[in-house]
């Protein structure tokens, strides 16, 4: 069995983070491990509070798992500090750790601040150069690339801009744009490739992008390539877009075991 692991913060109410990469590996049939950076108080109206774990403990986790399994893919989500960025950028290295995702999480839905301003700049120094495929959405990607971004075209600019910094490829997703399709454009340096889905007019949205990042760790650890890999985990989120479920008073979670129905 491919086996995936995924370094992220939990979401006490399973919409995002943690929970929800590991339920994206499990309907992927990868076996998902887990290190955990931060403890979030969260619910579908928001994150409340988030408590970060001690750098030491978050290496702890990470030993224990690369000394024992063999890990095909990784996928990072919230990082939260300029020291947990370095511990976990130190250990991938030395441990060699192969296929990696990193959507790049600043904010959450209700305006949380999931990373702290001054860990930006190591970002792009210690972790962006390992990955092979990052997933701003658009908010993050105008952050990284320094600039605005309104049209198709400035996207495309990001996605040279964000490659600059030493990624095998970057995937701007575009949900934030006012549009009837949704399409999410990747670049490998060479090609641009298009990922287009029908806009949902849900509100129950919460966790899409950790659960697309999961899905492509999950297709990578399948041995899958990276345009393959996003198609079929465009495909992937659409349907748990479309089954998504009503639970809580605010953005509600994705049915991430739609498939099975
Ligand atoms: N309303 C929607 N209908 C269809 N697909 C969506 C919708 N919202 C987001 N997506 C898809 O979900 C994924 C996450 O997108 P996005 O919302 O931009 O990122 P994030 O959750 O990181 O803010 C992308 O593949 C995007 O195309
Ligand atoms: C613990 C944790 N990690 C990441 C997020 C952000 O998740 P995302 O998939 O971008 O979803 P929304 O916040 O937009 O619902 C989070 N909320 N919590």
């Amino acid at each position: 069995m491919k086996k995936a692991l995924t370094i992220a913060g939990s979401d006490s109410s399973a919409g995002a983070g943690i929970q929800a990469d590991l339920k994206t590996f499990a309907a992927h049939f990868v076996y998902g491990v887990s290190v955990i950076t931060s403890v979030t108080a969260q619910n579908t109206k928001g994150v409340i509070a988030a408590f970060d774990l001690p750098k030491d403990f978050v290496k702890l986790q990470l030993e224990a798992i690369f000394t024992d399994i063999d890990i095909d893919a990784v996928k990072i989500g919230m990082l939260s500090s300029k020291e947990i960025i370095e511990v976990v950028s130190c250990r991938l290295k030395y441990f060699k750790a192969r296929n990696i995702v990193l959507d790049p999480v600043v904010f959450s839905k209700n305006g949380f601040k999931l990373l702290k301003d001054e860990a930006i700049k190591t970002l792009y120094d210690e972790l962006i150069p390992l990955c092979k495929v990052i997933t701003p959405n658009i908010p993050e990607a105008s952050l990284l690339a320094e600039m605005e971004i309104k049209s198709i075209d400035d996207i495309k600019l990001a996605c040279k801009k964000i490659l600059s910094f030493g990624c095998e490829s970057v995937l701007i997703k575009g949900g934030h744009f006012d549009s009837d399709d949704v399409v999410d454009i990747l670049f490998d340096g060479k090609d641009f490739y298009y990922f287009k889905g029908k806009r949902i007019n849900t509100k129950n949205t919460h966790g899409t992008g950790c659960t697309l990042s999961s899905a492509i760790a999950a297709n990578l650890a399948l041995g899958y390539d990276v345009p393959y890999a996003v198609e079929k985990s465009k495909e992937y989120i659409q349907g748990a877009i479309e089954n998504s479920l009503n639970i809580g008073l605010g953005f509600g979670p994705l049915d991430h075991f739609y498939l099975f129905k």
